[in-house]
This record gives structure tokens, C-alpha cells and sequence, in this order.
């Protein structure tokens, strides 16, 4: 019996093209949500089990690790990538914006690594943590600074769960810049998004799945960063 993936935040977008990637070629799956949109009862249909978790609260973040445990005593990857895209805004205290960006970005995945690290290490082979980072880790933002700063946060655990869980566990980010806009996008901020790499696409999701396939495939990659941003460092 082939380890279920557990993928968090798998409702839309980049999480549901990867649970769903998984599902055709008959990987299991264990698929998080906070809000129940259509891609859940798409990934119920294709057989991934579902758990609704909001990993705002510590008390939210441990109620999925009970649940989760429940559901299966082995893991084949685990694949944080549950987040939240805030900015800075007047309408939040900043200690609130900093204070949910660490919670997502980096309590989420320490808490559950941690508590999961067992499931990881059951069976004979190598198993795999991705963390979705950012390519604004290496730049910073001024609009999403918070936001970033959690990245950076999750970017250091990579190394730090790299050092601890080698050689049974392989932990590595991705950091995308743009992959897939989001449909309330202005026309005048996708062109000027569309300009800030060198290749000039929205790829959209395809290129994170196989990023993140190539990641668990290869035997020789751990505690590394790989970016996913179309040259956008050259720019
Ligand atoms: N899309 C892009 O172009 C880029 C994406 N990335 C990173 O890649 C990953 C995937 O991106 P994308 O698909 O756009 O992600 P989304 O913005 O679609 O978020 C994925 C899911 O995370 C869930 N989520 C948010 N907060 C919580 C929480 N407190 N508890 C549980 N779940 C939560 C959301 O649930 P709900 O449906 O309820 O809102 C959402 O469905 C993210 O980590 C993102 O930061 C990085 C750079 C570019
Ligand atoms: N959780 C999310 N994080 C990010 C998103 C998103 O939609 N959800 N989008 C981006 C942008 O595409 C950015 O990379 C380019 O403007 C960044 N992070």
C-alpha cells in the first residue's frame, strides 16, 4: 500500500493541480481546506481523503495533527503549501498582518513536522517536506513585507529540518514568483507583473507540479532552495 502525500491548502489552485497530479497516477492522497470551494469534492470524487483545518490558531493546527493521525500511521511527503497572500494594509494593525503571515508560513509547518516526523520515517524508502516559499525571500517586498518575512522564516526551517530529518527525510522549498494570477487581478497589474521576468508567461500550475515531482524523484536534493520565477532575478 503505496504512503499517502499530504498536501495543505489543496482546494485551489496550486495544491489542487498537484493533489490532482497525484491522483492520476494513483498516489494517495491527504488533502487540507479551510473553506470547502468545488476542488474538494473534486479531489473526494477522485478518492483523496479531505480534513478541514484552519492552522490560524495553534488549537486549529493541533486538532488537524490529532485528525490526520487518525487517517493514516504513514506518509510518503508532506507538502506545505497553505498560505496566505496578505499585504500591509490600514485596515490591520500590522502586529495582526505579521502575527497571521509566522502563523501560516511557519508555525503550520514546525508544528506539523515535528508532530509528523514519525509518519515520514515509517517505511524503507526516502520520503520528502516541500515548503512553498517565495521568490521574495531573496528581495523583500514593500507592499507584502510581513508576508515575505514569514517565507524567509520558512525558508530557514527547510535547513534546519534538512539537518535533522537527513538521510530518511529529503526537506526542500520552492520559491515561485508568478505562477497563476488570482481572478480579481487588474488587467494593469497582470502587464505589469507579466514584465518583471525575463520569460514574460503566467505558466500556471503545471510547472510547480512537476517542480515539486522533480524535488520528491530526485535522491540527491535536500535543504535547498529551488526558484520558479522565469529569470525574474535578472530583471
Ligand atoms: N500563485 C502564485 O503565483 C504564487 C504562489 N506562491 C506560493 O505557492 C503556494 C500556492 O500558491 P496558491 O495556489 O496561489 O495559493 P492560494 O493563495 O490559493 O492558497 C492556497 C490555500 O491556502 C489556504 N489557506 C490560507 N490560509 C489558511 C489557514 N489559515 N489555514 C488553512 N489553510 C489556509 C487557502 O484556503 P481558503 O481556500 O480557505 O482561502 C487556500 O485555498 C503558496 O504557498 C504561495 O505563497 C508563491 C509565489 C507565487
Ligand atoms: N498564497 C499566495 N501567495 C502568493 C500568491 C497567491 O496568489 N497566493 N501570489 C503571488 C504573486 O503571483 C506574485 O508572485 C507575483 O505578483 C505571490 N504569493
Amino acid at each position: 500500500m503505496t504512503a499517502p502525500i499530504l498536501i495543505t491548502g489543496a482546494g485551489q489552485r496550486i495544491g489542487l493541480a498537484y493533489a490532482k497530479a497525484c491522483l492520476s497516477r494513483n498516489q494517495p492522497v491527504i488533502a487540507t481546506y479551510r473553506s470547502h470551494r468545488p476542488g474538494i469534492d473534486q479531489l473526494q470524487q477522485a478518492g483523496a481523503r479531505c480534513i478541514q483545518a484552519n492552522f490560524g490558531t495553534n488549537e486549529g493546527i493541533d486538532r488537524f495533527i490529532e485528525t490526520l493521525r487518525h487517517e493514516t500511521d504513514q506518509l510518503r511527503a508532506i507538502i506545505h503549501n497553505a498560505s496566505d497572500w496578505l499585504p500591509e494594509s490600514p485596515d490591520q494593525p500590522p502586529e495582526a498582518v505579521m502575527s497571521a503571515m509566522m502563523q501560516i508560513h511557519a508555525m503550520a509547518p514546525y508544528r506539523i513536522n515535528l508532530a509528523c516526523r514519525d509518519l515520514l520515517e515509517k517505511g524503507d524508502s526516502t520520503t520528502d517536506i516541500i515548503h512553498m516559499t517565495d521568490y521574495v525571500v531573496e528581495r523583500g517586498s514593500a507592499k507584502h513585507i510581513a508576508y515575505a518575512a514569514s517565507k524567509a522564516a520558512l525558508t530557514n526551517l527547510t535547513l534546519s529540518f534538512a539537518r535533522l530529518l537527513a538521510p530518511r527525510v529529503k526537506v526542500n522549498s520552492l520559491a515561485p514568483s508568478l505562477i497563476i494570477f488570482n481572478d480579481d487581478d487588474s488587467a494593469e497589474y497582470r502587464e505589469k507583473t507579466l514584465k518583471k521576468s525575463l520569460m514574460g508567461i503566467e505558466p500556471g500550475t503545471r510547472v510547480a507540479v512537476d517542480t515539486i515531482q522533480f524535488l520528491l524523484d530526485n535522491p540527491y536534493i535536500t535543504g535547498r532552495t529551488l526558484p520558479l520565477d522565469g529569470g525574474r532575478h535578472l530583471v
